[in-house]
């Protein structure tokens, strides 16, 4: 069945694989979103099922509660347990201080509120997400839906007044509608191109009225797990100031694949 895996899910599946050693028994684990913290999920799961691994997860996204549940991972509320060991989740882009967009998959909010109540936050990517400067991808920011047009001129006004290279910004959709988070909001994407000072863009968009969090991850994460389809992966630690390189093997997968696919 690993076999069947395009080499970009190769790569996701495992970083997932080699962060899921790092989660040790009794440990409060944040789990993240979309499809690379989904094989996390999938991963985790595996070991508490095989090897009686006894791990608490705090969810960051309604998904990704529905998969733990699925896999067999006990789940406990944010509120629950006050405090994680660590949280793994992907990332949209991430540069050399491991500072991160995230928020592709619309979850950024329960997200930054997950990772910044963890000891530690590592984060799982193929190699494509590594950027020298943040901004390619668009930048999500979580708006309420009341006036959201109106915060969307606030922001788009902010940008010009920063001098922030691209300056438009569009509603997220799901087919004809606005997509709307767990938390019941709206996403604008900000196309900008290049964030040359994310810090100063994160802190000023939050000062905006309507606008909940953004996806800009500042000192938050010290670890990345990247991943590449033939099986390498790189633990790059920056706070250590370590890089280590490790294989994962495909054959030992089956299992995983299997039981989900029984
Ligand atoms: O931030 C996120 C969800 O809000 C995801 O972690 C990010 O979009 C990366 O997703 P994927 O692993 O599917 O590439």
């Amino acid at each position: 069945m690993s076999g069947d895996l395009s080499p970009i899910d190769k790569a996701k599946f495992v970083a997932a694989k080699r962060a899921a050693e790092l989660v040790e028994d009794g440990m409060r684990v944040g789990l993240g979103t979309g499809s690379t913290a989904a094989w996390l999920v999938r991963c985790l799961g595996e070991m508490v099922r095989e090897d009686g691994l006894k791990i608490t997860g705090v969810p960051t996204s309604a998904r990704t509660a529905e998969l733990a549940r699925e896999v067999g991972i006990e789940l406990i509320t944010l509120d629950e347990a006050r405090w994680l060991d660590l949280t793994i989740d992907g990332a949209d882009e991430f540069d050399s201080e491991l500072n991160l967009i995230k928020g592709g998959g619309g979850a950024l909010l329960q997200e930054k509120i997950v990772a910044t109540a963890s000891d530690q936050m590592v984060v799982i990517a193929d190699k494509a997400k590594e950027v020298e400067t943040l901004g390619a991808f668009p930048l999500p920011i979580e708006v309420i839906p009341f006036g959201w047009q109106t915060s969307q001129a606030l922001v788009e006004e902010t940008l010009i007044s920063m001098d922030v290279m691209g300056r438009s910004s569009t509603l997220r959709m799901n087919g004809a509608s606005p997509y709307v988070t767990d938390e019941g909001n709206h996403i604008l994407d900000l196309h900008l191109n290049r964030i040359g000072n994310p810090r100063q863009l994160a802190l000023v968009l939050n000062q905006i009225p309507g606008v909940v969090e953004n996806g800009l991850f500042i000192d938050i994460c010290d670890t990345v797990v990247i991943g590449y389809g033939d099986g390498k992966v790189e633990v790059r630690d920056i706070n250590e100031g370590t890089i280590e390189t490790d294989r994962i093997d495909f054959v030992e997968t089956d299992n995983l694949f299997a039981d989900l696919n029984d």
